[in-house]
């Protein structure tokens, strides 16, 4: 064998993955779209939810995910999906918990999905809010968008009490209930729940989704992951308090809801177990970060033979110019745009600000822009992000608040104003665009020395067609005088944020304090 053959071998080596049930995966390329019509056992009033929504059919990891858990897979194993951006992986998850909820008798919290961020878990709540109401189940949402009052009570069903009679709040606390059958939050205000809310309980639960799990698996916030397994530590005897006394008959349903899933060599699991399903457009293959999840049995989605892929229709460009310029290119290209939904990336929430106030000084450009980053209150990125979404605004400037999962119908462009420095970093922003088979653009500014290693970045989502993308050499030139007054406005603004910081910092009330 001659040397580059030996390496090739080496690096294909070097690709697969460590353990074993990783290997054979299930390759989501080969299942077709399936016709709602076709779809073996689903609910006719989630294919009617489904039809409102404006869907047809189910994309193929939507159907690969419905035979593994509603078909002839019965949820047996845990699911881990590696797809796409954009390939749908919320219905995926979604459409069959809220599937096997649907016949349950009692309302409580069985279902709960947990993301990164609060824009991210509001999103995906809004998923759930479209179907599950259709068979009678309730989703809250655990976030922090609100006040800890008003999130407990859209989560906890007080009993009624009758006026004029003095109870003990102990008495009671038996009887709170979830008002909610699924619940979407992020780490922080579930750890808050569980710490702290009354009646607030994980027993009941049997599915867990772990969406964007590479990324909250960075997350260790009060070790949320193995507190919720603990707490959701399969066990009969809390699940089923009263399985040897005298159960109340709504409870009895409650057992037959809970899979009594099928032992297929594990021994030392019981049963009846937590289902859960994990997810990313870029899962880890790390054994040691995917052991925090203990997963049962897992059963490896993925499209494709590339670990890295990027979505069908997008194309990528690259364009070169001096660091310098930056801006200059970067209004030329928006320029030939023409107002088409474009995110621009950058490498840090200062720059985003930065950028956005340049862009702005730019003066008739006729194209809104804005800036969404973790800098600013959740209120204004809320506010945003409607806006965005109804189309007010046609660019948003963006740090990487905005790179994993959100979906914002109809953006075309998505422009890495900064080369991002992983792979999945280019993956999750590219991924704005192109979603659910439409077509989309992802523009990569960069000056000379960073051609190369862009290359290789590529090349490892098997990407080897990144063509030069060139803005008319006119509208630079033209550009130029705009782009230095722009430019004097924008140290201006920045000399006199950095006085107004000064003076909130350094008010005698503070100083005081400092004192
Ligand atoms: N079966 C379907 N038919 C038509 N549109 C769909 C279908 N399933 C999902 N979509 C749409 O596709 C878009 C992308 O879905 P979704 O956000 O679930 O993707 P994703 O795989 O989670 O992406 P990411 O990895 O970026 O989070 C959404 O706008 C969603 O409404």
């Amino acid at each position: 064998m001659d040397e580059a053959a030996e390496k090739k071998k080496g690096s294909e080596k070097k690709s697969l993955p460590v353990l074993p049930w990783m290997r054979n995966p299930v390759d989501v390329n080969l299942i077709e779209e399936c016709p709602l019509n076709f779809l073996p056992f689903l609910d006719p009033r989630l294919e009617v939810a489904l039809q409102n929504m404006g869907i047809s059919s189910l994309f193929p990891v939507q159907v690969a995910v419905w035979q593994e858990t509603i078909g002839p897979g019965s949820f047996e194993r845990d699911l881990c999906i590696n797809s796409p951006t954009g390939s749908g992986k919320t219905l995926a998850y979604a459409l069959p918990i809220v599937q096997m909820l649907s016949t349950r008798a009692v309302k409580c919290l069985r279902a709960l999905v947990v993301l990164p961020t609060r824009d991210l878990a509001m999103q995906v709540k809004e998923v759930f809010a479209t179907i599950a109401p259709a068979v009678g189940l309730s989703v809250g949402l655990a976030v922090g968008q609100s006040s800890i009052a008003d999130e407990i009570s859209e989560l906890i069903k007080r009993p009624k009490l009758c006026a004029g009679i003095c109870y003990d709040p102990e008495d009671f606390s038996q009887e709170l209930q979830s008002a909610v059958d699924i619940l979407v939050a992020t780490p922080g205000r579930l750890i808050d729940h569980i710490n702290n809310t009354k009646g607030f309980t994980l027993k009941h639960l049997c599915y867990l989704v772990v969406d964007e799990t590479d990324r909250l698996l960075r997350e260790a916030y009060q070790s949320w992951l193995p507190t919720v397994l603990k707490l959701t530590c399969s066990c009969t005897e809390s699940l089923f308090p009263y399985s040897n006394t005298s159960l109340p008959s709504t409870f009895d349903s409650l057992k037959t809801i809970r899979r009594l899933g099928v032992e297929r060599g594990f021994k030392d699991k019981s049963y009846p177990r937590l289902v859960k399903m994990v997810l990313s457009a870029t899962l880890t293959q790390d054994p040691s970060k995917l052991a925090q999840l203990d997963l049962h049995h897992p059963l490896f989605l993925t499209t494709g033979q590339s670990r890295y892929q990027l979505p069908e229709q997008l194309k990528s460009f690259k364009l070169i110019c001096e660091s310098k310029l930056k801006p200059l290119y970067l209004v030329a290209l928006l320029q030939t745009l023409e107002g088409e939904k474009s995110i621009v990336f950058t490498s840090s929430v200062e720059s985003t600000h930065r950028l956005c106030t340049l862009l702005n000084f730019f003066g008739d450009l006729q194209i809104k822009i804005k800036e969404y980053s973790g800098l600013q209150r959740q209120s204004v990125r809320s506010t945003t992000l409607r806006a965005f979404r109804a189309g007010k605004i046609q660019v948003l400037v963006s740090s990487d608040a905005m790179t994993r999962g959100m979906d914002v119908d109809g953006v075309r462009n998505v422009i890495n104003y900064d080369m991002p420095a992983y792979i999945k970093t280019y993956i999750h922003r590219a991924g704005r665009t192109a979603r659910a088979g439409q077509t989309g653009c992802c523009f990569t500014l960069l000056h000379k020395e960073e051609v190369k290693r862009f290359k290789k970045l590529l090349l490892k989502a098997d990407n080897n067609c990144c063509p030069v993308h060139s803005v008319p050499s006119e509208s630079i030139d033209s550009l130029r005088s705009i782009y230095n007054s722009a430019l004097a406005k924008l140290k201006e603004s920045v000399k006199a944020e950095t006085y107004k910081k000064r003076k909130i910092n350094f008010k005698p009330s503070s100083i005081g304090k400092q004192k």
